[in-house]
């Protein structure tokens, strides 16, 4: 039975591709012969060759074998994964051994046995699997130092909720997380859809190995393609060394496609084919790496609206939300709120080393007030009053929006009529003008401002919290 593997055969000598291509076939799906040294480079980049059979003189009278020398450096620097087995009907000891040293895996002596050289190439395919594994795990851990260094490590606060409607989703995940199914994740900002993810990853068979996040929000047309499926040095200007993708350092683990209602159609296309396919090929790449992923995506868009709206692909829709989580606004748990306000005030006390309470009577102010931001307002809002309180409790008077308006703060900012003229130079406050006027120009929707202007999430985030926005 013939084996998963490609060879290419290099030689001047027609008979000898013959000979080799009749024999190889038997026992491997590809096998490819040249007789010109100079195709090899254009080879390898449009097949994914592991094995290389090469001869060590192409000049006619030529035994010195440097030719092949010349030819097995270029092969291993265009790509070090690969096997080569030199061969040469001038067989002498220290050519064989010279080969090793330079890279070869192995030297057969022509005209060669069958079952030697079969014996050969087997083991430089065998070589070939180590080989790939290892660079394969060399990357991902670069990948995943990089990741981590991005403090993608998990997060700082606990999943709660005592309601109903969470005790269903805390069903859901646990249910749902047991299996390989893709799950979707919806709900508005700051309802937990990030916090829900690591908690799926978490009780999921897959928590021994890591969870890769992706904002798709914020990913630029041009720098999509190398962040999921990663890329090979010299793919673009920029690329100055190979790098791993989201898809590959999530291998074995899940993946986190977050703000997934914000990707352009173009891009829609690509992401499905990859999980159609359970492979992906790196940017300047040709060979195409398995991938074995969990999918969470997350999204605060209706994405059936989306579709019907031709703004989403029906098919992908199809193949990312096997299981739905529905994350419910705080308004419609509003049962939460004390839990969520006593474990905040306690988290941020502690952290400002102070010793707070607060009155039953805030605490029914809180439980009243829509929290338009979710969990995140209240989390920021509790932060505001323990740094601002004076005494033993907790004024929660500078923090709440007036609930007769009951818009988030981040609106109310940005509603305020904004000076585009330059009357300061203070570079925070122009910088807080310019957050809220791309907050204002995007209608509150923050991953759209932090694209605008040139920020991760995170990083806008960070901002709206600094300036109370
Ligand atoms: N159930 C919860 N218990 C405790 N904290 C929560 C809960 N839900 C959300 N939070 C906190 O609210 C903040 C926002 O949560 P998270 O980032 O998970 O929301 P999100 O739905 O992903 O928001 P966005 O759509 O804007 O990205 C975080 O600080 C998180 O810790």
């Amino acid at each position: 039975m013939k084996q998963a593997g490609s060879i290419l055969v290099v030689d001047d000598n027609p008979d000898i591709l013959i000979a080799a291509r009749l024999l190889l076939k038997q026992h491997y799906q590809i096998v490819k012969t040249t007789d010109n040294p100079f195709d090899i480079e254009a080879i390898i980049k449009s097949h994914p060759i592991e094995v290389i059979l090469l001869d060590m003189n192409f000049t006619q009278d030529s035994i010195s074998g440097k030719e092949g020398f010349y030819w097995l450096k270029k092969i291993i620097a265009q790509d070090p994964s690969i096997v080569v087995l030199l061969m040469t009907a001038y067989s002498d000891i220290q050519l064989a051994v010279d080969a090793i040293k330079s890279g070869a895996a192995d030297f057969i002596a022509k005209p060669w046995q069958n079952d030697q050289l079969l014996a050969a190439v087997a083991a430089a395919f065998a070589h070939a699997k180590d080989k790939q594994q290892v660079n394969k795990l060399t990357r991902q851990t670069q990948g995943l130092n990089q990741a981590l260094s991005e403090s993608q490590s998990g997060p700082t606060f606990d999943f709660l909720g005592q309601s109903a409607a969470m005790q269903q989703v805390f069903n859901t995940i646990e249910k749902a997380a047991q299996t390989d199914a893709n799950i979707l994740i919806t709900g508005e900002s700051g309802t937990g859809k990030e916090l829900a993810a690591h908690a799926i990853h978490q009780a999921s068979l897959r928590r021994d190995n890591p969870l890769i996040s992706l904002d798709m929000g914020s990913l630029s047309d041009s720098v999509f393609e190398s962040e999921l499926f990663g890329h090979k040095k010299g793919a673009f200007t920029d690329a100055k060394a190979d790098k791993v993708g989201r898809f590959e350092l999530a291998h074995g683990g899940s993946l986190f496609l977050d703000e997934l209602g914000n990707l352009p159609l173009a891009h829609q296309a690509t992401l499905l084919a990859a999980l159609q396919n359970r492979q992906i090929t790196p940017v300047g790449g040709s060979k195409p790496v398995d991938v074995d992923i969990r999918l969470i995506c997350a999204t605060n868009d209706n994405l059936s609206d989306s579709v019907a709206q031709g703004r989403f692909r029906q098919d992908l829709l199809y193949r990312i939300n096997t299981i739905e989580v529905r994350l419910p606004a705080l308004r419609e748990r509003t049962s939460d709120i004390p839990l969520l306000v006593d474990y905040y005030l306690s988290h941020f006390a502690k952290k400002y080393k102070r010793h707070l309470t607060i009155a039953p009577c805030d605490m029914q102010l809180l439980c009243d007030y829509t929290w338009p931001g979710n969990v995140r307002e209240l989390s920021h809002a509790i932060e505001r009053a323990v740094i601002l309180s004076e005494g033993d409790t907790l004024n929660i008077a500078t923090v709440v929006g007036q609930p007769s308006t009951n818009m988030p703060a981040a609106f109310n900012s940005a509603n305020e009529p904004i000076t585009q003229d330059t009357d300061t130079f203070d570079l925070e406050i122009i910088e807080q003008r310019t957050v809220r006027a791309a907050l204002k120009h995007h209608q509150g929707n923050v991953s759209h401002a932090a694209k605008a202007l040139g920020l991760t999430r995170g990083a806008m985030y960070r901002r709206l919290e600094k300036y109370n926005l």
